[in-house]
């Protein structure tokens, strides 16, 4: 059965990319039932069209914003390239290669090149406004189902919100998402996709959320974060650790919201189960 292809994104193609659209182009979702992510082959080149759309806004998804991140790195190789960004789609370079898998990512090899691409990532100047945490906890706040609301909740939320987050050690562009599958392996080096949750922020808060999302031992964060002062990152690990630790609480929190609104969005109970342990520690820490 043909997939059914969002009129815009094929008036787009023919429009800016008249070249690819004439010699014919194939369209195909990646990313399973919503289709918000095509990949469009024509016989010479391969790109990805990303959707904005308003339940990837809620989460602070931004394609405008991450147009201007893409092309503010477009010199460090390290990112897809921007083709177009013509709302509501955002088209960057397919980047060829595999992604990769649990074992690889942990592998020294990678963990050193991930080391090394953080460093140039952060060595980079920020771009647009910098992230607001408190601002994007307010907005999953509103996005949650009332009724999982209990008072410990209220009490963790209300606490957060008069709370500063920490002051920025260094405020840089940052991925925000890295995993295994956010990582491809090309001819030019890993490279990484996906930069919808990509902002100018604090670099320890990237660390923060890189160690707690993959799992990373007490010795893998050393052995990254020594890495990364070597590649030219962030000299003083003293200071970076400890300000790693107390952006540790606003990370933590984050992500349970973020489940929370993926639960709210899609009754996956995958969500729920992930954001019980977070909600447990949170709350236990605020009694
Ligand atoms: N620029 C890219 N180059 C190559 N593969 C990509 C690129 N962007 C995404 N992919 C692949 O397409 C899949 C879907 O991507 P994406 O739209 O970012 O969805 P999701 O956010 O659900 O991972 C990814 O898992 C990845 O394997
Ligand atoms: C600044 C900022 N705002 C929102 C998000 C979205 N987000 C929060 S938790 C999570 C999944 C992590 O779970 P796991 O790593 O366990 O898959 C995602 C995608 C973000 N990454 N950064």
């Amino acid at each position: 059965m043909p997939f059914k292809i969002n009129s815009s994104l094929r008036s787009l193609v023919e429009k800016h990319l008249p070249a690819d659209y004439s010699a014919g182009c194939v369209f195909t979702p990646v990313e399973g039932l919503s289709s918000e992510s095509w990949r469009i082959e024509s016989p010479t080149h391969r790109y990805l069209a990303r959707l904005e759309s308003a339940e990837k806004q809620l989460l602070g998804i931004d394609r405008r914003r991450e147009n201007r991140l893409l092309r503010h790195l477009s010199s460090t190789g390290i990112a897809p390239q921007v083709l177009r960004w013509a709302y509501p789609w955002l088209v960057v370079s397919w980047v060829d290669g595999e992604t990769l898998s649990q074992a690889l990512f942990f592998s020294a090899e990678q963990q050193r090149q991930l080391a090394a691409l953080l460093a140039r990532l952060h060595g980079v100047a920020p771009q647009g406004e910098v992230l607001d945490i408190r601002r994007r906890l307010g907005r999953y706040w509103q996005a949650i189902d009332r009724r999982r609301l209990t008072p410990a909740w209220l009490r963790v939320h209300q606490r957060m919100m008069k709370r500063s987050p920490p002051k920025a050690l260094k405020t840089a562009v940052t991925h925000m998402d890295i995993h295994p599958e956010n990582g491809v392996v090309s001819p030019q080096g890993t490279r990484l996709i996906d930069w919808e949750y990509a902002v100018s922020a604090d670099i320890a808060l990237e660390f923060a959320a890189l160690f707690r999302g993959n799992g990373y031992s007490p010795s893998q964060q050393s052995q990254l974060l020594l890495d990364y002062a070597r590649c030219g990152g962030y000299p003083d690990l003293v200071r970076l650790e400890a300000q790693i630790r107390l952006w540790q609480p606003w990370l933590d929190y984050l992500m349970l919201m973020w489940f929370e609104v993926r639960w709210q969005q899609t009754a996956d109970a995958r969500y729920t189960l992930w954001a019980q342990p977070l909600r447990q520690q949170l709350f236990s820490e605020f009694q």
